[in-house]
């Protein structure tokens, strides 16, 4: 689209912080026609009766205000509720460790909340995240934004063609010092906010008794892999891969970690040390398997990987199979791969795709991970 920006007009998907209240003010001061809309996605009034959307929301009405566009707010929490969270507590039924993030943006953010800012006359959406998008021989291709410690396309690795063409990442080129630095100078409401941690609709509160408010918890015990009981534990759901905290063994020597689950009966196994051999695999199956381009570069190629966020990137090989998933083999070992997370595969800088973490292998053999 060749606009002039005047005439080009802008949805930015405003939370009420500082990455997208910068990313607004650049595209308002590049000339678009920027509307700002806030997303209301989770009704979150807490035990004093504050909603910290609410507070978000005024954030993104001084912001707005301040920078002279206008802005509205939307509803989606039906569709989170249906897309996101059911996948959620789901994935955490079955055992794994589900990724609320990556799919927010593949059915929410960059799907509903798109078509809406398309159904508004937008010709773009534009989000705080860090990362970058490039049109090369008539292909959008997504990159890593230029900052190493900030860099978010781990969790748009499920963006398509069709979404990229409509898609601006004015951070993608900037570090986060950068991005505080104009929010200050401009003198922005938001630009001492506390970035955003964990997950969006649990916020600061306590992890488990969240969960403990939608999936019943079945106690059951802690072994180790040769079947020495080490304890209990509160329910398989609470308990992640590679997790030290929370397992309650004491005693000399070396930390403990959990090493695997079994659902069937209802065990969580746990291991001595943080090199646990038992904690590393070799290789996976990935399902929910998207390109970026819209194709696997080739049946089977080498590329690089990261199996969580801010993971350093592993050499792998990637086998395509017909229906569409995916065998991943490790150059390497690698340290607690955990059903459910996502898997994503770059080229140097290009994000190619990614998809779900299935089953997990060492050497052929299936991890005690419940799939
Ligand atoms: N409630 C929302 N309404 C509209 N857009 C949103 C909302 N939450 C997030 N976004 C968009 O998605 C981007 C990435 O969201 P994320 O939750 O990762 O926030 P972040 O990196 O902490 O950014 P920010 O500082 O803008 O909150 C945001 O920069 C924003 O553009």
């Amino acid at each position: 689209m060749n606009k002039a920006p005047k005439d080009t007009r802008v949805v930015v998907g405003m939370s009420g912080g500082v990455d997208s209240s910068v990313a607004a003010l650049i595209l308002k001061n590049q000339g678009y026609d920027v509307v700002g809309i806030f997303m209301k996605n989770w009704d979150d009034t807490d035990e004093f009766g504050v909603c910290t959307a609410t507070e978000d929301y005024n954030d993104v009405i001084a912001v707005c205000n301040q920078i002279g566009i206008p802005y509205y707010a939307v509803n989606f929490e039906k569709q989170y509720w249906d897309k996101v969270f059911t996948y959620f507590l789901e994935e955490y039924k079955a055992g794994r460790t589900p990724n609320p993030d990556v799919m927010c943006n593949k059915e929410i953010k960059f799907k509903a909340f798109l078509e809406h800012a398309v159904s508004l006359g937008a010709d773009y959406l534009a989000t705080g995240h860090y990362a970058q998008v490039e049109q090369r021989a008539g292909e959008y291709k997504m990159l890593r934004g230029i900052d190493g410690n900030k860099d978010q396309t781990y969790f748009l690795n499920q963006l398509s063609q069709n979404q990229l063409e409509k898609v601006m990442f004015p951070l993608g080129g900037m570090d986060k010092k950068q991005v505080r630095e104009i929010a200050r100078e401009a003198g922005l409401a938001t630009a001492a906010k506390k970035d955003s941690t964990g997950i969006c609709f649990i916020g600061e509160r306590n992890f488990k008794e969240f969960l403990s408010n939608y999936l019943p918890a079945q106690p059951g015990n802690m072994e180790t892999l040769d079947g020495e009981l080490m304890g209990k534990h509160d329910g398989l759901m609470y308990y992640t891969i590679g997790q030290r905290h929370g397992l309650g063994i004491g005693g000399s020597g070396d930390p403990w970690f959990v090493v695997g689950k079994d659902l069937k009966k209802n065990i969580l196994y746990v291991g001595q040390s943080f090199e646990n051999e038992k904690l590393y695999s070799t290789s996976i199956n990935a399902v929910n398997v998207s390109w970026v381009s819209g194709h696997a570069p080739g049946a089977e190629f080498t590329c690089t990987a990261k199996f969580r966020y801010r993971q350093a990137d592993n050499g792998v090989t990637v086998r395509v199979k017909e229906d569409g998933t995916a065998e991943v083999i490790f150059d390497e070992p690698i340290r607690a791969v955990t059903p459910g997370q996502s898997v994503v595969f770059y080229d140097g800088e290009v994000c190619l795709g990614g998809g779900t973490i299935d089953q997990v292998f060492k050497s052929g053999e299936k991890l005690t991970y419940v799939g």
